[in-house]
């Protein structure tokens, strides 16, 4: 069994693994970290392999406790990886992008993939049909856009996503729910819109803490599925077993 491990910079995502099959996830914030995995530990003690991906700065506590408890590998461009990486800055590329990467290599090999993840950010990962990772985009994610708002302006109150969006907004709080939720919707079926008509037979995967909120209200149709990082980390981890 593995443990896969994303830490994000709003929560951290932990799921056991039995193969290909997930067994349990959990969602949890950072000061809950050592509690959550030796609960998993203790819960699974089949669990002997764990990887890591972390896209913050200082988790050194964190690869010590996963180092104590099972055969463990922290994602970094340096490992195996099932692709080609094409980024042109590799090093500085987020490790929960080559993730999504991986995942869309496992479960659509051979096929041109868009991987739109709605986290903190929001980030497109676009590998082609010759397993080549050519990069993608970075952009404020849903939450990050609200507390813009807020915080660079004197009078626009702090909101979030709820209820009714209307195109045209008649009042402060139905003008700023209309440029954030409605923007990002626009955003992201531009993007997709503009891949579309690139490559042939797009396949296009959304994923991350605000996909249900925003997928619902997407034109383009795309496949939902909220463990897609999970299980490109549990594919890596397995690639690297087998190396
Ligand atoms: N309890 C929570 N704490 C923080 N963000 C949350 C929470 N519940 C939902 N969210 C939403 O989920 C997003 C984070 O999604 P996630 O995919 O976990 O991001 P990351 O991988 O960057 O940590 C936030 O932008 C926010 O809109
Ligand atoms: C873009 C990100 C901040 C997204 O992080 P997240 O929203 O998933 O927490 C992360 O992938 C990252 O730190 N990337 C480094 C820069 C790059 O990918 O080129």
């Amino acid at each position: 069994m593995n443990l896969v491990v994303d830490i994000g910079n709003s929560l951290v995502k932990a799921a056991v693994f039995q193969e290909t099959e997930m067994l349990v996830k959990t969602i949890f914030p950072m000061s809950d970290f050592s509690e959550k995995i030796l609960e998993i530990r203790n819960s699974y003690p089949k669990t002997g392999a764990a990887i890591l991906s972390s896209v913050i700065k200082e988790v050194k506590d964190e690869v010590s406790l996963l180092q104590e408890n099972f055969y463990f590998l922290q994602l970094s461009s340096n490992l195996a990886l099932p692709f080609k990486n094409c980024y042109a800055t590799p090093d500085t590329l987020g490790k929960d992008r080559i993730a999504l990467v991986a995942a869309a290599v496992a479960g659509f090999p051979y096929k041109n993939v868009l991987v739109i993840d709605a986290g903190t950010c929001i980030t497109f990962d676009f590998k082609n049909k010759k397993e080549e990772y050519l990069g993608g985009a970075i952009s404020p994610g849903l939450e990050m856009r609200f507390k813009a708002l807020h915080k660079f302006t004197a009078n626009l109150p702090l909101l979030s996503a709820e209820g009714n969006v209307k195109m045209i907004g008649d009042s402060t709080k139905s003008s700023i729910l209309s440029g954030v939720i409605n923007g990002i919707t626009a955003e992201i079926d531009g993007t997709i819109n503009a891949y579309s008509s690139k490559y042939e037979d797009l396949t296009v995967i959304f994923t991350g803490g605000d996909q249900q909120i925003l997928s619902m209200r997407l034109k383009n149709s795309i496949f939902a599925n909220s463990n897609f990082l999970l299980e490109g980390l549990n594919h890596i981890l397995e690639f690297n077993k087998n190396q």
